[in-house]
């Protein structure tokens, strides 16, 4: 049995990472989040891009631990503010972590954008770190437009105000998605499709 560590320190994206994995049916791989090993010092999250926030989670959670370590990091990138709030989307408003004053500021930004300019895209980037140091970092996208106001209550972070683009949702936030649903389409979903068999790979080794 291998045992991989889920660095992330958010209730609801740790959630839906051990879903898909799970979902992925990956015999002989032991999931195991932060809550689950020694306390270790994090470093700032100050990457320009998704990927380099991604590693710098995961090798920090390798290095305390010894444990292959797999980190996503993730967010909105809005057309209209030109890809923002981007590696900023945890604490666009300031404060980390405050979903309902993170969406409050964007939904007022967006108030004079046109239906036709509220494209958008969820991204996320995996990046699993091995005790041996080699990496693999994958990203994944999901593109959509920004509702003008919040609707439903599942999910997390911006989902209420991202209407995806995929015909499964129409009519639908992602918030009112079931959590299948929202794992068959979103942004972390498919990223972590992409890792699946390298994770396949480190279940089959001895390590
Ligand atoms: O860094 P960790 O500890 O994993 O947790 P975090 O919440 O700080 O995560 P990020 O730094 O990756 O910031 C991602 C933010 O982007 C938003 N976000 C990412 N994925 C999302 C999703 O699937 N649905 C809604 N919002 C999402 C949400 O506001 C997150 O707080
Ligand atoms: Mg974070």
């Amino acid at each position: 049995m291998t045992t991989i560590l889920l660095a992330s320190r958010n209730a609801k994206k740790l959630k839906e990472l051990r879903r898909v994995v799970a979902a992925a049916g990956i015999t002989g791989l032991e999931v195991v989040g932060l809550d689950d090993v020694p306390g270790y010092t994090e470093l700032p999250e100050d990457g320009a891009t998704f990927e380099d926030n991604a590693l710098i989670k995961a090798r920090t959670g390798a290095a305390a631990t010894g444990l292959p370590t797999l980190a996503d990091d993730s967010g909105i990138s809005v057309d209209a503010l030109n890809g923002m709030p981007g590696v900023l989307s945890a604490r666009w408003s300031g404060t980390h972590g405050d979903d309902a004053a993170n969406n409050a500021l964007l939904l007022a930004q967006l108030s004079d954008v046109p239906d036709d300019r509220r494209g958008a895209a969820f991204v996320s980037a995996c990046a699993l770190v091995r005790p041996d140091g080699t990496d693999t970092v994958v990203r994944g996208e999901w593109r959509g437009t920004m509702a003008r106001e919040a609707h439903g209550t599942n999910g997390f972070g911006y989902d209420p105000l991202f209407l995806p683009a995929d015909d499964l949702a129409a009519g639908r936030s992602s918030a009112e998605l079931s959590a299948e649903e929202k794992d068959a389409l979103s942004h972390r979903g498919k990223a972590l499709a992409a890792l699946v068999p390298d994770l396949r790979a480190l279940a089959n080794s001895t390590g």
